[in-house]
């Protein structure tokens, strides 16, 4: 009967396996690379890989055999206890130089089967100064002991029981590298006091790779059997490597800034989906296990170490290696795409450290400072975490506590490692001699031992129909982009072609405005000396009307009164015609100006003879009083003196009046001379201006204006004069304003 039930209860955990196996992961995903021959070379950093070592099997007596099977199976509860504690492993490391010069006692046993750990008090013998604080408490220090998932006894190599780097790996790496397969992210970080080891078994020396190295062996050992084993899955690999120093993230795959350039920090950013991460963090692809060691090497240089006392080559900072795995697996059968992703986080922080201890100063002393703040957050954080029920909520009792995590870059980076999405490991690294600085370690194991995390499988699986939706979809949006770019570039161009031709346009309507404005100012010059010469022709025309109105006749009374002939009386100007014209009119006037022509001169006439002071004086005779008051020769010569005989009168009379007649044909004759010389004078005058308007200027911009104007305008004047006294001569009977 008995056999029966435990016939059934292993037929119902088959059959419970096979439909949560079924429901949860396509097993064809899982690499089993032990089982395959070693394909990838190895490197010859890694040379204890090569020896003796690799090739056994573990034999830690401390340590609990990984999760996976030899047999390169993964057993069925690991993949069914999704969430769970965070494991917590501790390690003791050999003596130093400086602890066995000291004569310093080991402090620490292990217990290889119950995986406990016990720190035992220093004893009176102890006279190592690191315990001088704990043995001045000796009422109180005691024995303590912790169990752990591993405790790893690495203190000393004769020991059966000693630890060496692959047997940590094979304990913790190999299990944590099976979950990553299995799409959880993972975390690993090493915890202790400075010089503890927590270096050494993170990243180990050249002979001796720690848990990094050996991961990314195994890793590319694993994707290389995979390949081999199922052709239809893809891996994809990525590397970051970023350090927290003085609460600042640095980029340890950046390129290090010169020497006179100020650090680079980096931000850190929270999604909803990932979590708190690094932004422009650099996230190298690699494709080989040598691409990947490069990077990590090239990260482990630049990370920032010094040397202090308790630590030749002491880590100033807490390093975080992240690698990053996703598989692409096609399944031909159902024509279904599913893909896993999943993070490796690997974290070496920097260790705790008293500054008594370490006889830190100045930067050393900062950095140490730093980093006891960010560790003391973690410890907060790993006691809210551990015991939720105990930390104070700021909502009130009953309700969930808030974890510290932004209390510190470091915890706020590892928040989901510590307390979400994760499988998480700590390994404490503790010093064989140390009782406060071991105690204080142990206690923060035993507390992040009952951090429950929710790990949970990152796996996305799409149809066929639904990928080739997403394909659509993703083939519709890269049209509408290529339009999108298209169509903004075509208006770039336009816009660009409108640019020039604008700019082109803008320089044409400069180009015209400076030809208008050059115009303009020879349309102003123009203009001036138009304006000029309007004014000299106005003066031209007002001293001719002037002349016209006022004739100067030249008249030589005592001549005329001597009984000269008609001409006798005028001055005698050589060559000129308007002499003999005027010689001609005075003549004339004597003739008009008898007792009988003076009815026919008008009021006008009259009047106008009185104006100019210097004409009145030749113009007196005109007069009806004048002439019979004085005697100025032309009234007494005329009336009395030459016609006193009535019956001869007549007879004088019409042979002046042919004389008059004829004088008025050479008078008309040389008014219309006249008529044409001023018209002349006109039209050479507007020709000359509207041709050259500067031909008049110099009148004007000679410097000699008021010399050369005069000039001009006299000559002027002078024509006008001669020409209106002319026409005035010659249009006795009204004709005046026909002249002109
Ligand atoms: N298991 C071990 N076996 C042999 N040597 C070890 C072991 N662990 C640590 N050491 C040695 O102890 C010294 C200090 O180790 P390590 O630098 O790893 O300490 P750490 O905890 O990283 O210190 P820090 O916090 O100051 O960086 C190194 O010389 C290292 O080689």
């Amino acid at each position: 009967m008995f056999r029966n039930l435990t016939q059934r209860f292993h037929d119902l955990l088959a059959d419970v396996h096979d439909s949560l196996t079924a429901t949860a992961l396509e097993p064809r995903l899982m690499p089993m690379p032990k089982t395959m021959p070693m394909t990838m070379p190895i490197p010859m950093t890694m040379p204890s890989l090569q020896g003796p070592a690799a090739q056994r099997g573990v034999r830690s007596s401390a340590s609990t055999p990984s999760l996976r099977s030899r047999d390169g199976t993964v057993p069925n509860h690991a993949r069914l206890d999704a969430g769970g504690n965070v494991r917590v492993v501790v390690r003791v490391r050999a003596f130093l130089p400086r602890e066995i010069a000291r004569s310093a006692q080991c402090l620490i046993r292990m217990d290889p089967l119950s995986q406990r750990t016990t720190l035992v008090a220093p004893g009176d013998g102890d006279a190592d100064p690191a315990n001088a604080r704990a043995r001045a408490r000796k009422a109180t220090v005691e024995d303590k002991s912790f169990t752990f998932d591993n405790s790893f006894w690495s203190h000393d190599t004769d020991d059966e029981h000693y630890a060496t780097q692959e047997d940590v790996y094979d304990s913790l790496g190999e299990e944590f590298l099976d979950h990553n397969f299995e799409g959880y992210h993972t975390c690993i970080f090493a915890y202790g006091q400075t010089g503890s080891g927590k270096s050494y078994s993170m990243m180990g020396t050249a002979d001796q790779p720690g848990l990094i190295p050996r991961t990314c062996q195994d890793l590319f050992e694993r994707i290389a059997a995979a390949h081999d084993e199922t052709p239809n899955i893809s891996y994809n690999v990525r590397v970051s490597y970023f350090e927290v120093y003085n609460e600042h993230v640095r980029d340890l795959l950046a390129a290090p800034p010169a020497p006179s350039q100020a650090p680079y920090y980096l931000k850190i950013r929270e999604s909803p989906t990932e979590g708190p991460y690094v932004k422009d963090l650099t996230d190298v692809p690699v494709r080989s296990l040598d691409e990947i060691l490069r990077h990590m090497r090239k990260g482990d240089q630049s990370r920032t170490t010094a040397s202090t006392k308790m630590n030749d080559t002491s880590s100033r900072s807490h390093a975080v290696f992240t690698i990053m795995l996703k598989q692409i697996h096609h399944d031909l059968d159902t024509d279904e795409t599913t893909e896993r992703s999943s993070r490796i986080r690997l974290v070496d922080l920097a260790g705790s450290e008293r500054a008594k201890s370490t006889e830190a100063t100045g930067q050393r002393l900062r950095e140490g400072s730093n980093i006891n703040r960010s560790l003391t957050t973690l410890g907060r954080v790993i006691a809210a975490l551990a015991d939720p029920k105990k930390t104070p909520s700021k909502k009130g009792p009953g309700s969930s506590s808030v974890v510290p995590y932004r209390d510190s870059i470091l915890t706020w980076l590892l928040k989901d490692s510590l307390g979400g999405n994760s499988k998480t490991a700590m390994i404490a690294c503790i010093a064989p001699s140390d009782y406060d600085e071991t105690l204080s370690t142990l206690r923060y194991a035993d507390q992040a031992k009952r951090i429950r995390t929710r790990a949970v499988v990152n796996q996305d699986s799409i149809s066929t129909a639904e990928r080739d939706a997403q394909i659509a979809a993703m083939a519709d949006e890269i049209r509408a982009l290529q339009l999108v770019v298209g169509d903004s570039r075509r208006r770039e161009k336009d816009a660009r072609e409108a640019e020039e031709r604008l700019e082109d346009y803008q320089a044409r309507v400069r180009g015209l405005q400076q030809l208008m404005d050059e115009r303009s100012l020879v349309a102003e010059g123009k203009i001036r000396s138009l304006q000029t010469e309007n004014e000299a022709l106005r003066l031209h025309l007002k001293l001719a009307l002037e002349s016209l109105k006022n004739p100067i006749p030249v008249v030589t009374v005592r001549e005329v009164d001597d009984g000269v002939a008609p001409n006798a009386g005028v001055e005698e100007e050589d060559g000129d015609d308007d002499v003999t014209a005027t010689k001609k009119q005075i003549y004339r006037d004597r003739m008009l100006l008898s007792p009988k022509r003076q009815h026919h001169q008008t009021p006008d006439e009259d009047k106008e003879n009185h104006t100019p002071k210097g004409h009145r004086h030749s113009l007196h005779h005109l007069s009806p009083d004048k002439d019979q008051d004085q005697d100025d020769g032309y009234a007494s010569g005329g009336d009395n003196s030459d016609y006193t005989d009535t019956e001869e009168a007549p007879n004088h009379y019409e042979a002046g009046a042919d004389d008059m007649h004829e004088q008025m044909q050479v008078l008309l004759r040389d008014l219309d001379m006249f008529r044409r010389k001023i018209g002349d004078d006109k039209s050479r005058f507007f020709l000359a201006a509207a041709a050259d308007p500067k031909s008049l200027k110099p009148h004007h911009q000679s410097g000699n204006t008021g010399s050369g104007n005069k000039e001009s305008l006299t000559a002027a004047a002078a024509v006008a004069i001669s020409g209106g006294a002319l026409a005035r001569r010659r249009n006795p009977l009204g004709e005046r304003s026909n002249i002109i």
